[in-house]
């Protein structure tokens, strides 16, 4: 599933009208269609439906949709809010159509003939404004947007709530709380920002026959499926050996935080890798070892004479503290790791200016930050990095020539290259200590199991969510989960993975 700017969708649209011939008409018809089809299922026969209508092609899949239910038997009104002269092109035809076939069009130019045409509905249809939005939503259509949200009809939009706009910044101030939204050709971006994503409800993406030739070179940001992860993940060679799926360096936890490395090296374990050294203070590793029978210990005041080349890949940073000690360490590993490294939690602070000094480029270096972290590096607001989350990524892999995964409800990973996904797997449970670290071991095992760290990090995201999901529907819920109940669920994660 691809996610895009509007700049993105208008670029694809071209092409596939203006290259591959696709007439503009039939992608309006599809798009109207679909959502019909999506919705007939829903009605009982009596619903009052007012499909709001602007002056865009967004108004255009309205009339469209109007026209299908009228036709249907439904009780559709078409409720026009601008003026006659403003409708033009593939809306205007549709807009014939559906008076050709007996529809009745409706005006409301005020918000008070907008509420009076309101007050029977049980369904609004918002076709007002599309991914044409551009800044703050101006009058009327702003007073038409607040009475849709006084109502308590359901409301559906058609491709984007009226208001939002597509991309990036957007503040979602005067838009449509939609119930109901259905996306058209490829996901909004929108629908993955914080402020924005509550106001589309439940989305559904709908397929309005954009050709997949349109999409290639003109968007790089796609949602991690199931599938995407199953094809990644390899079977387990029955001829492996220990050694085959990697060998792990964990540096991290202290003697009064020795739980974090602890479920960070129990999650890579699980995750599969073959053998797991962690290297933390020496007062900590009683405790740790005594809850990680499988791992090996170093003190990690070795680690200056250790020879890293033994190494398929290194992870560091959960617990490890922000001392003078420990960032030599980090300076240690960053400069003289030449397998992967996973850089997380204290150790990203530590390796700011390396990062930024492009010390690592060419090797694989990847980020875990949360939000908090990511600003700290980025020197920047929290609130700024969260309205722009998908540019600050990929400006900052590009110029470090890093990978960086930016945890979030809809945790995005970037590739310096520019390639970004997004994933949709987790729930609210996650919201806990510890959890951070589980994910830390995943991306440590897979990125020694990977050849491309982009992979290695959707992949990882993707599987800490779905474990916290499947065991959330099985034997836990959001409140009580722990992040060890997050390593334990990765078990029932590969079975249905593989
Ligand atoms: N182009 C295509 O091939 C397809 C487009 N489709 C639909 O077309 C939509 C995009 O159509 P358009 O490009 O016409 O854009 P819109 O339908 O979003 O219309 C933009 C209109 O809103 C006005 N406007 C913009 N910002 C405003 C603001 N802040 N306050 C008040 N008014 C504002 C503009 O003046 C313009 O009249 C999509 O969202 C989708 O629903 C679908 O029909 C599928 C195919
Ligand atoms: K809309």
């Amino acid at each position: 599933m691809y996610i895009v700017t509007a700049q993105e969708m208008y670029d694809i649209e071209r092409h596939a009208i203006g290259e591959v011939g696709i007439p503009s008409v039939v992608l309006m018809e599809t798009a109207g269609r679909s959502i019909a089809s999506e919705i007939v299922p829903q009605l009982k026969g009596p619903e009052q439906i007012m499909v709001a209508i602007g002056a865009g092609n967004n108004g255009g899949d309205g009339w469209v949709i109007a026209r299908v239910l009228l036709e249907k038997g439904y009780q559709a009104i078409a409720v026009q809010t601008v003026p006659d002269a403003k409708i033009k092109g593939d809306a205007l035809l549709n807009k014939q159509i559906f008076e050709k076939v007996g529809g009745h069009v409706e005006y409301a130019t005020t918000q008070g003939d907008f509420k009076a045409k309101m007050r029977k509905a049980d369904i609004i249809i918002d076709a007002i404004l599309g991914i044409g939005t551009r800044g703050d939503v101006r009058e009327p259509y702003k007073g038409f947007i607040n009475s849709i949200n006084e109502s308590c009809a359901t409301v559906i939009s058609v491709d984007i709530p009226s208001g939002i706009e597509a991309s990036e910044g957007a503040t979602g101030k005067d838009a449509v709380q939609a119930d109901q939204t259905y996306m058209l050709g490829a996901a909004k971006l929108s629908a993955f920002l914080p402020k924005t994503a509550p106001y589309f409800g439940e989305w559904q993406l709908l397929d309005i026959g954009l050709p997949r030739i349109s999409f290639e070179s003109r968007v790089n940001r796609k949602l991690t499926t199931i599938a995407d992860v199953r094809k990644t993940l390899q079977k387990r060679n029955p001829f492996a050996h220990k050694g085959t799926y990697g060998k792990g360096l964990i540096v991290g936890g202290s003697e009064f935080m020795p739980g974090s490395v602890t479920m960070t090296v129990m999650a890579a374990l699980r995750t599969g890798a073959g053998l797991c050294t962690v290297a933390t203070e020496k007062a900590a590793i009683p405790s740790i070892a005594a809850n990680c029978l499988e791992a090996m210990y170093k003190d990690r005041a070795g680690i200056p004479e250790m020879d890293l080349s033994d190494f398929d890949g290194i992870a560091m940073g959960p617990g490890m503290g922000q001392d003078k000690t420990a960032g030599e360490l980090v300076n240690n590993l960053f400069r003289g790791a030449e397998c992967p490294l996973v850089i997380d939690a204290d150790a990203l602070q530590h390796a700011k200016e390396m990062l930024h000094a492009g010390v690592r480029k060419g090797r694989a270096t990847l980020l875990t930050p949360h939000p908090g972290e990511m600003a700290r590096l980025l020197d920047i607001e929290i609130g700024e990095l969260l309205a722009n989350p998908f540019s600050y990524s990929a400006r900052f892999a590009e110029q470090t020539g890093s990978y960086v995964l930016l945890k979030g409800k809809h945790t995005i990973v970037t590739a310096p290259d520019g390639r970004q996904s997004v994933n949709n797997t987790g729930n609210a449970g996650l919201a806990k200590g510890g959890t951070g670290d589980v994910l830390t071991g995943i991306v440590l095992a897979l990125a020694m199991q990977q050849d491309d760290p982009f992979e290695a990090l959707r992949c990882a995201c993707h599987i800490h969510g779905l474990s916290a999901d499947i065991q959330v529907e099985s034997a836990h819920s959001e409140h009580d989960l722990l992040a060890t109940d997050v390593v334990k669920g990765i078990g029932a994660v590969y079975r249905k993975l593989l």
